[in-house]
């Protein structure tokens, strides 16, 4: 144990016997954002279902602030503080956009996403609307305003700005940063360098399924970053 809240200790592992991930250990601490970036294909979401409970590792272990989760189910290391948000969309097609955020909360008020709303106009019109209209960068601010909304203290998003035009995508930095400065911890699977740019503490590389690069987001300039991501 190294003393990070998220630790993610030697994980391998991958789907039935085949290993995508090899030997991975990322230290998060609190209010730290680490960016996971790497080629297509190279094992990031992989590592993030490790680490979440989406997939069993092979070997390894996760913690969240000194407690063992590793093989927990997602559900409890939610109630833990542990939310991951995955890289496809999580929105019900057939209820609207109000009815997908309210669904987060028993009392069914949506006063506390009025912060989100404002950030989103977009989404704020489309309170009304069935999810199923919206756009593909529509649906990934909604999910990922749900995933934000959940207020735990690590969480984990795979790919949050696919699809999301720029100027939504400084809002989704600037709502990360804000849950930062509150203590919450992030691991970001991203691509997208305008994100990165803004909240990364740390960068990870990850290739062929292994660490290949750990460093402070002030040690990369942008030229390092594209080596790795470049083929
Ligand atoms: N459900 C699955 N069953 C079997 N193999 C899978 C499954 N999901 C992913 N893989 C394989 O695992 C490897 C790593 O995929 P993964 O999605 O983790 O990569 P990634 O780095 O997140 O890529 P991307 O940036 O394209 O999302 C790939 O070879 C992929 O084909």
């Amino acid at each position: 144990m190294t003393g990070g809240y998220f630790e993610i200790q030697n994980i391998s592992g991958g789907y039935g016997s085949g290993r995508v991930v090899r030997d991975v250990s990322i230290s998060i601490a609190r209010g730290e954002v680490v960016c996971l970036l790497g080629r297509n294909g190279v094992g990031k979401s992989t590592l993030a279902k490790l680490a979440c409970g989406f997939l069993r590792p092979m070997s390894g272990a996760v913690q969240l602030a000194g407690v063992e989760i590793t093989g927990k189910r997602p559900s409890e290391n939610l109630t833990l503080g542990l939310t991951y948000c995955p890289q496809e969309r999580v929105v019900f097609d057939d209820l609207t956009v109000a009815e997908n955020l309210s669904l987060m909360r028993t009392d069914r008020r949506l006063d506390e996403f009025e912060p989100y709303f404002r950030a989103f106009p977009r989404l704020s019109e489309r309170r009304g609307q069935y999810a199923g209209t919206l756009s593909g960068g529509e649906k990934k601010l909604l999910s990922f305003v749900r995933g934000l909304s959940e207020g735990s203290a690590m969480m984990v998003i795979d790919e949050p700005t696919e699809g999301v035009q720029f100027e939504n995508v400084v809002r989704m930095a600037e709502l990360m940063l804000a849950q930062k400065e509150a203590g919450a911890s992030f691991l970001v699977v991203e691509q997208n360098l305008t994100l990165v740019d803004r909240v990364a503490d740390r960068i990870v590389i990850m290739d062929h399924g292994e660490v290949a690069l750990s460093a402070a987001a002030s040690e990369l300039d942008r030229q390092q970053i594209l080596a790795h991501l470049t083929v």
